[in-house]
């Protein structure tokens, strides 16, 4: 398989352009799978390193929001996120119904870490 029928297969060439084997009409499949999963690996490790940092944030939001007796969840605030979210992903070709769906899935997360941190300083 080289770029071509990689393009050909739907699969878009601009980002397969950086990876090994692919001009090479000799490659084989396993050697293809191997790049590709490696650039998934990579993927998948910044996406923890970026879910790490938005967790350290909430937390300290979560913080505040103790501190200043405010509620866990923002409606509001979710909204806007939601809406931002879902035309980013229009944009990136992504399925702005998963995005939402995602998005929904981390902050329902959140609000459980910020009811804990409210519920260990309760306020008199
Ligand atoms: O922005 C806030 O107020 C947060 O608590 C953060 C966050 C989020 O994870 O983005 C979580 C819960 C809220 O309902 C809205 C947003």
């Amino acid at each position: 398989m080289n770029s071509a029928t990689l393009y050909i297969s739907g699969y878009v060439p601009l980002m397969t352009a950086h990876l090994p084997f692919f001009d090479d009409d000799n490659t084989s499949s396993d050697q293809i799978l191997l790049a590709l999963r490696q650039s998934v690996d990579n993927i998948d490790a910044a996406l923890i390193h970026m879910l790490a940092e938005r967790f350290r944030h909430t937390q300290a939001i979560g913080k505040l929001k103790a501190k200043f007796s405010l509620p866990p969840a923002d409606p509001k605030r979710e909204t806007q996120q939601i809406a931002r979210l879902r035309r980013l992903a229009q944009e990136a070709h992504l399925d702005p119904d998963f995005a939402e769906k995602f998005l929904n899935f981390i902050i329902r997360e959140v609000i459980c870490h910020h009811e804990a941190i409210a519920a260990k300083n309760p306020k008199k």
